[in-house]
């Protein structure tokens, strides 16, 4: 076993290669900041420990049978069960399931819930399916993971475009093959089928504690703060909700209809009821509509990226003025931005920490859900807020101990977490 000092292995390159890639560099990036003791490990956390590729047919509403390729990954399950969603978009891959997942095992470890990392995905775009063939798309894919999946072995819930419509036909799907009912094999679910209260603006709320928590260590007033948001789902319009609730004016929102723009501050819930409606943000009466790579030089002091990856990169990072990004996202920001933007004095609170807020609320569904026995609302959000504002407060304190960014002191917190378990549980003799 080598337990020299961590090389950076020869198959990761400087270039962005695509999210796995960049999950290595950031590993990378904190090993020899790990505990000596550890660097044995470290080559768990460079492959996942499982992944399955499925192919997904389904019949389509005109009586064609179609193909498409799903992914379920479990990164590691050093610390406990797979936890992570399931994103249907058409650019997903295994590269980018793989990296989803990676950040998982970190994330969980950073708020310190008892999971490993896992996630999944389906390669569709689903504004392109009925509400039928999405059902038979997920039941599908469902029914096709199923080995993998179950409330003590990994436990998905939503990530783009799926949502608690989608975690109750899997929930159903799995629950027939089990010929009982399994509430626990999937968080974010309606409240009707053991859903938690609080989960549907869990990440957003933590997208905004740990703003809040990032501006008074930095003594920026939150009340007049101009915050730019792409974004406008689950994660995005929940944090964008709270800011304005907190007296910020958003400024700024993109989607992927394009991007509005009001210096004097755009009416969230206006905002949310046309793109009901409408289905889109384009032409909502309550802002100017401005060019898509505009968004990222908006003057504000957050910027709140909950879209894809790599959003933030080395064409746009010299233009932002924010003071604070708070990612939203997985993986918005590419290690070559991470150090324009640390250059240049701009605060990153990374997805591994400012995200986490859904999966803590995921571990209090699936708690509740084998008890059954539910919470007050005001009971998990004070839960919630607690374990935010102490991970947050931790990593603080460790990036100024070392000198390092938010997002290394996160990783050495998370990967010590997942490396000492690993340690620990030891080897086949
Ligand atoms: N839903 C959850 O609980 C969690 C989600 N996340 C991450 O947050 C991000 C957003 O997820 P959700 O809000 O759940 O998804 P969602 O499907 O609810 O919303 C996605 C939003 O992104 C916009 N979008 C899509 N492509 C875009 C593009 N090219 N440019 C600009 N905007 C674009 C969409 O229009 C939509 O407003 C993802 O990175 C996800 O992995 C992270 C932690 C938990
Ligand atoms: O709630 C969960 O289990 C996972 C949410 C998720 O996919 C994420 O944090 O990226």
């Amino acid at each position: 076993m080598n337990v020299n000092a961590p090389q950076l292995p020869s198959y990761i390159s400087s270039e962005n290669l695509g999210p796995w890639h960049i999950y290595l560099q950031q590993v990378e990036q904190v090993a020899p900041f790990l505990d000596k003791s550890l660097w044995p490990w470290i080559e768990t956390l460079r492959r996942p420990k499982r992944s399955m590729i499925v192919d997904v047919p389904i019949r389509r509403d005109n009586g064609e049978v179609e193909h498409f390729e799903g992914y379920r990954v479990h990164h590691n399950t050093s610390r406990g069960p797979g936890k992570g969603g399931v994103r249907f978009h058409q650019d997903v891959t295994l590269s980018e399931v793989m990296a989803l997942a990676g950040w998982m095992t970190i994330k969980n470890a950073v708020v310190n819930v008892p999971f490993g990392g896992a996630k999944g995905g389906i390669r569709v775009d689903p504004r392109q399916l009925s509400l039928s063939e999405l059902e038979g798309l997920t039941r599908r894919y469902t029914s096709e993971i199923s080995s993998m999946i179950g409330p003590d072995k990994d436990i998905p819930a939503p990530d783009m475009n799926t949502n608690a419509q989608t975690m109750a036909w899997m929930m159903d799907t799995y629950s027939m093959g089990e010929g009982r009912t399994v509430t626990g094999v999937v968080t974010g679910k309606p409240i009707s089928l053991g859903g938690s209260l609080g989960r549907q603006d869990a990440t957003g709320r933590g997208v905004f504690v740990t703003a809040r928590e990032a501006a008074r260590k930095l003594q920026i007033p939150l009340e007049g703060a101009r915050v730019a948001v792409q974004g406008f789902g689950n994660v995005g319009e929940a944090s964008a909700r709270m800011f304005a609730q907190a007296g910020a004016r958003i400024v700024a929102i993109q989607d992927v209809s394009g991007t509005i723009y009001n210096a004097a501050g755009l009416d969230v819930a206006a905002l949310k009821a046309y793109q009901q409606a409408n289905g889109t943000l384009l032409s909502a009466p309550c802002g100017e509509f401005i060019d898509n790579t505009a968004f990222w030089g908006v003057p504000c002091e957050f910027m709140v990226p909950a879209a894809l990856e790599s959003q933030i990169n080395r064409f746009n990072a010299e233009q932002v003025l924010a003071r604070i990004v708070v990612e939203g996202a997985n993986g918005p920001t590419t290690p070559e931005a991470d150090a324009i933007l640390a250059e240049r004095g701009i605060t990153v609170v990374p997805d591994v920490l400012a995200n986490a807020g859904g999966v803590t609320v995921s571990y209090f569904e699936w708690v509740q859900d084998f008890s059954s026995f539910f919470w007050s609302e005001e009971e998990i959000n004070a839960r919630l807020e607690r374990i935010m504002a102490e991970a947050f407060n931790a990593i603080w304190q460790l990036a100024e101990q070392r000198g390092m960014s938010l997002r290394s002191a996160a990783f050495v917190i998370g990967c010590s977490r997942v490396l000492e378990a690993r340690a620990t549980r030891g080897l086949y003799p």
